[in-house]
Parts: structure tokens; sequence; C-alpha cells
């Protein structure tokens, strides 16, 4: 019997199984179904920070660990795609081992207006106490909004240590006029800033290093890796225990709570099977409704197109091969655009595809157009697939337009032209924008958060699931909206909001 059971062992996962464990009187189960393995002990290709370097987004043909990913979940970007994998973190760490290593801040914007869409009490000032609770960031010594005591480090490397894309980019953006601002996670920041890592004397440091290490031994803390939930189970309406996919069935004390940290793909999947869904999608799948919920609605991420150019491989090489180490971000002022909705990133070498181009890409970080998930079966071991539609609403298409121009203009400046062999390749029209665009791996809002009672919303501003008792999600599955920027920062800040919200939980 068990006070709590989280289900998934990855970024937020294992914020929330450190932080519950800390009271010895909480008996918390960690349930993961990839590796459960000591930090040290983390496959060298995903500590070194060379990593960016394979990191397609399509999975290659062959994976040097293939058990630290789910290989099967699928995506089609956008409409008239052919639907290819999309990447997600298996085992402790889960995405956060496997990750880019970027470490920025969401913006205010965003969490108002999570707040002003019915997550109360997760707004600026709440989301900027969380982020300086977990990091550990020496850069700003004497600065409000940072912290060094937590667990997380934030790095930028020094401008000795970057590409020549890097800098031709902070040189023709400030001759354009955009700001330069040291740290991007300042709240007030925007324009110009080094993109900064979560490493650690050069090496990755993942959710495993940071918060399970420390809690592991705990007398009251158990993680069992290999494990493949496949649902929650309920009694009388409130939740019991997990079930595996081999049957096995993981029972939760009287007042116990399951806790899903499966992440934004396979939380609302978990939550299907167990019979939270939209009813109808349930009944395709012989699944009887518990409770009748949009998951698997809305799902969001990050829009990225590029402008390619061909450039010597000197002006490619950074330390630790870092492929974008200067980021410029700026509200475009259009459709309903709200502050820093849009990203350019210096791409010293085009890590998405393995292409030998580098360039600018242009990522739209306030993305209006959602998607949704499908389950092909019932199966616990099926992955699922995703709807993206990216770009599909015009609001999208007329900032990535415009974001296209200007990174066009950019690599007119003589910063560039000096440094490249040709021409700017980049898509010509709406239609080959909407062909070749592509994800950043962000996923988010497939349960999202909202009122209580709001019907549009699947889980309440404490994290619960609407329509149940004793069952909650904390991953990225919950965020109203995609944050303006790279997820995870803002997946541990959720995770370490919510510990703040739920002291007496399963207890
Ligand atoms: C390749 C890649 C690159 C990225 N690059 C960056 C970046 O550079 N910077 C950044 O900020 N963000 C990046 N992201 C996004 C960011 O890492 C994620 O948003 C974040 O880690 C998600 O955290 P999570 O807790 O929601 O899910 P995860 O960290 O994915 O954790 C989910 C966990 O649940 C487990 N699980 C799933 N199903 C089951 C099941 N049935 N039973 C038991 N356990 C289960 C998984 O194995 C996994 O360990 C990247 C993501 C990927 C995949």
């Amino acid at each position: 019997m068990w006070d709590v059971i989280v289900v998934g062992g990855g970024s937020a996962g294992a914020v929330v199984a450190a932080g519950l464990s800390a009271d010895p009187d909480r008996r918390v189960l960690v349930l993961e179904a990839g590796p459960d393995y000591r930090a040290a002990d983390t496959p060298a290709e995903f500590r070194d920070r060379t990593r960016g370097l394979g990191m397609q987004l399509a999975s290659p043909p062959t994976l040097r660990s293939p058990e630290f990913y789910h290989t099967g979940v699928t995506a089609r970007r956008g409409d008239g795609h052919e639907a290819f994998s999309y990447r997600r973190g298996r085992g402790l760490g889960g995405s956060s081992t496997v990750n880019g290593l970027y470490a920025i801040r969401g913006v205010p914007a965003d969490f108002a207006h999570w707040e002003t869409s019915g997550a109360a009490g997760w707004g600026p000032a709440e989301m900027l106490e969380s982020a300086i609770a977990i990091e550990d960031d020496h850069d700003f010594p004497a600065s409000p909004v940072h912290g060094t005591d937590g667990p997380f480090p934030v790095y930028r490397e020094p401008e000795s240590g970057w590409g020549g894309i890097d800098r031709a980019l902070r040189e023709a953006a400030l001759d354009a006029g955009y700001a330069w601002a040291p740290d991007h996670n300042d709240p007030a920041s925007t324009g110009v800033s080094p993109f900064a890592m979560h490493i650690r004397d050069g090496l990755r440091v993942s959710t495993n290093h940071a918060w399970i290490e420390p809690a592991r031994g705990r007398a009251n803390l158990e993680i069992r890796g290999g494990v493949q939930v496949d649902r929650v189970e309920f009694a009388s309406g409130r939740a019991s225990g997990v079930r595996d996919a081999e049957g096995n069935v993981y029972r939760l004390s009287a007042r116990g709570e399951v806790v899903l940290c499966a992440g934004a793909a396979h939380s609302p999947a978990m939550l299907w099977r167990s019979g939270i869904g939209p009813r109808a999608e349930l009944a395709k799948l012989g699944i009887d409704a518990v409770a009748d919920l949009p998951v698997g609605i809305g799902a969001q991420d990050h829009a990225v197109v590029f402008a390619e150019i061909s450039v010597p491989e000197r002006e490619q090489t950074s330390v630790g091969n870092r492929p974008t180490n200067v980021i410029v971000r700026y509200s475009s002022g259009l459709a309903d655009g709200r502050e820093n909705d849009m990203m350019l990133l210096a791409t010293n070498h085009n890590y998405w595809f393995g292409q030998p181009t580098a360039g600018v890409a242009v990522s739209l970080e306030q993305p209006h157009s959602t998607g949704r998930m499908s389950l092909a079966s019932a199966d616990p071991r099926a992955d699922p697939h995703f709807e993206l539609r990216m770009l599909s609403d015009e609001r999208d298409l007329e900032r990535i337009r415009d974001g296209l121009v200007r990174a066009r203009g950019l690599l007119e400046h003589d910063a560039f032209v000096s440094r490249r062999t040709g021409g700017v390749s980049a898509p010509r029209d709406d239609a080959e924008l909407r062909a070749t665009v592509k994800d950043t791996m962000h996923l988010t809002s497939t349960a999202r958060m909202g009122a209580a009672g709001d019907p549009s919303a699947v889980v309440d501003p404490d994290c619960r699931v609407q329509g149940v008792e004793g069952l909650r999600v904390v991953d990225a599955s919950i965020m109203p909206t995609v944050a303006s920027a790279n997820t995870l920062l803002t997946v541990l800040a959720l995770a370490d909001r919510f510990l703040r919200r739920a002291p007496g939980l399963g207890l």
C-alpha cells in the first residue's frame, strides 16, 4: 500500500517524487517504464553536450541507447505531411536525459495568460518563485530573479566558445536594433541573448542527477524501473491504485493518490485507458467512460522553419559542438501575439535534419494552432499518435512569415555574407512554409489546467483530474498553453509549484 504512486520518473516525476518523499511519513512509489539506473551510470553520449549534434527530429534507424526513448510515438506535424516518429525520453530523468540541454524560462505573459484562462495561482509571481527555487545559476550573483541554492544548474557558454553563426547572429541582430539581453531568464528581458544550458562542469545534469539521486536511499521511497503502467484503477469514483501492462496491481492507502507524470504524450494515453477522455473516442476503443473530459485535445508544440546557408566548417565549430549559443527573442505585435512570441535561433549546424547546412531557425513560441491525440488500441504498449496541425491557424502563418522575412534580412548582414559560401535557401511561399514546418519536441497541453468545473479543462488548479478523486496530473500535459520557451524549465517550475500547493497529499 502506497500513499502516493508517481507514474513516470522523468522530468516532473523526479521533482514530485523527491519532494513528496521528503516527508518520511509518506510512502512513495515511482513506476517508470524505462530503466532505473544511478545517475553516474548515465550513458556517456547523453552526458556529453555534443549530443545536440545527433539530435535529428526523426529517430535515426539505429539508436545507440534505444531503451532511453519511446520510439513508437508518431506525429504528423502539418496537414498533408507524412507522419513520423516524435521523440520522447524514457527511463529516470525522462526527456531531461535526452533533450537538447537548453535552459530557458517561460515568459511572464504566458503565466498571466494561464491565470486568466482559469489556472488561478499559476501567475507570473508564483511561477517566478518556483523558477528561482529550482535553479543554481551563478551568472548574476546579486540578482533577485535568480537562485543559487536549487538543484538544477543553469550555465551560459562565454562568447569564446561560440560558433561563427552564433557570433554572426549577435552582430547582425544588434545592428538591426534588437537589444542585448545577457540574461534571457530575467522576466523583463527581450532581444539578443546567450542560450543557457542545464550543464555543470561541461556535462548534462538531468532530473535523475538533480532530484532522484539525492533522494535515493530514503526508506519511504521505492523506485521501480521497467514497469509500463497501463491504467489507473478506481473504486467508487476514487483512484484505488494502478495496473501495469503485465496485470500487476499497485494499491493505494485509504487517502492515497496517483500522480501521473508520464509526459504530454503518455499521460493522456494513460488517462484514456483509464476511462478519462472524450466519450466518443473511448467508445471507439471499447473503453467505458469514467469521466468525459477533453483529454488529448489541444496539443501544442513550437513550430519552426529554417533559412539555410552554407558556410565553411570552421564557422560551424563551437565548444561542445553546440548548435545554438545565441537566440533573439522579440514580440511580433502581430496576430494576438503576446510578449516574446517569437524566437530566432543561430544554427551553427542543422541538427534537426542532420544536414551540413547552417543558418537561422524561426520559432513560433506562442502558437494558436492546436492538435490532438489518437490511440490505435487500448493495448498499454500502443504508443499514441498526434495530429499537430502546425500553422493551421492563419495567425501562426502570419507571424512565421514575418519571422522568416526578419531572418532573411539578418542573413544579408555582412556578418553572415562574409561567412557564407552561397545564397540563402528558405521556404518561398505559404505552401512551402506549411510543407516544411517542423516541431521542436516541446509537446504540451494535452490535459490542460483550467478553473474547477470548466468543461474545457482536464485538471483544476490543484492538478486534480476533474470528475474523479485521488488522481492528479503533473507534467507538460497540464500547461494551459505551451510556454514561450523550450519547455523543460517550465515543467520543473510547474512541478515545484504543485508541491507547494499539495502539502498533505496522500496522508
Ligand atoms: C529530444 C528532445 C529534445 C528536447 N530539447 C529540449 C531543450 O533543449 N530544452 C528544453 O527546455 N526542453 C527540451 N525538450 C522538451 C523537454 O525536455 C520536455 O518538455 C520535458 O522534459 C517534459 O517533461 P515531462 O515530465 O512532462 O515528461 P518526461 O520528462 O518525458 O517524463 C515522462 C516519463 O514518464 C515515463 N512514462 C511514459 N509512459 C509510461 C508508462 N506507461 N508507465 C510508466 N512510465 C511511463 C517516461 O518513460 C518518462 O520517463 C526536448 C524534448 C525532447 C524529447
